[in-house]
């Protein structure tokens, strides 16, 4: 569904992203781990518009979309979160569920004025939301302002931002960093429903290898702006160069 080619991003004399090539498939889950600085989050930054590449190809759905911008990059329905949460702070979670709905009439000037133009697309993007929430656990809490929410529950509100907004693929940094083991646990079984249930593809960033491991698809270890391997999850902490780099031997 996506893939890059032979990416390159350089800072000066830094080679963040040094000829990176992955491949994440449909209605699977990709990850990439790697320790810090190893250029993951420049890695999606590229794939995400957030950065222009120095060189090399991105593919989504066949499409080369290398060097568009951000919105354009959401509009072919990549969506990605951030490592901080990045939420409208104030609202609730249904309303910051609800303002990552696409194409509302009431936004047109004309429309607008005119009730019965939006009202219907009104009560079924509220219904979707519910449902949305529902799928993720987090009905409950669904008129809490963001700000009183533990930080595992906002890495959810997040990826059901993604759902509203018909996400294809989505791109997650870093889901369960500052997450207890129970909660980080559950994201995880969050993140696989919806990848059995909506046929839906994920690209994922993290740390905690015990956790995020069993969940994976298919594995890809950074180091130095490299992949330095690729494979199933089984075959990863097996691995030598792995073990070396990521492990400490
Ligand atoms: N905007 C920037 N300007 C200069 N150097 C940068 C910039 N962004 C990243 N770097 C450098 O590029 C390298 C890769 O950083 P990146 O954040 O992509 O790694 P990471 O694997 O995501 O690390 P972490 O796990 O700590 O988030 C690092 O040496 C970093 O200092």
């Amino acid at each position: 569904m996506l893939s890059t080619e032979n990416l390159r991003k350089f800072f000066g004399g830094i080679r963040a992203v040094d000829g990176v090539s992955i491949n994440c498939e449909q209605g699977k889950i990709t990850l990439i781990i790697g320790p810090n600085g190893s250029g993951k989050t420049t890695l999606i930054n590229l794939i995400a518009g957030y950065y222009k590449p120095d060189s090399g190809k991105v593919y989504f759905e066949k499409e080369d979309i290398t060097g568009l911008p951000m919105n354009k990059i959401y509009e072919k329905g990549i969506v990605r979160s951030f490592q901080i949460p990045s939420l409208f702070w104030g609202l609730t979670v249904l309303e910051n569920i609800l303002v990552a709905a696409r194409g509302n009439p009431g936004e047109s000037v004309m429309k607008g004025l005119i009730r019965s133009k939006w009202i219907n697309y009104e009560r079924d993007i509220v219904e979707k939301a519910f449902g949305i929430m529902k799928d993720l656990g987090l009905a409950e809490f669904w008129n809490s302002s963001i700000e009183k929410l533990p930080a595992g529950h906002l890495k959810l509100v997040e990826i059901g931002r993604a759902l509203m907004a018909e996400a294809k693929m989505v791109i997650l940094d870093e889901p369960i960093s500052g997450v207890s083991p129970k909660l980080a646990h559950e994201i995880f079984l969050y993140i696989k429903n919806l990848r059995d249930s909506k046929d839906l593809t994920f690209l994922v960033i993290e740390h905690r290898l015990d956790i995020a491991l069993p969940f994976a698809d298919h594995v890809y270890v950074m180091h130095e702006g490299r992949i330095i391997f690729e494979g199933a999850p089984s075959e990863v902490v097996r691995n030598s160069k792995v073990r070396e780099v990521y492990l400490g031997g």
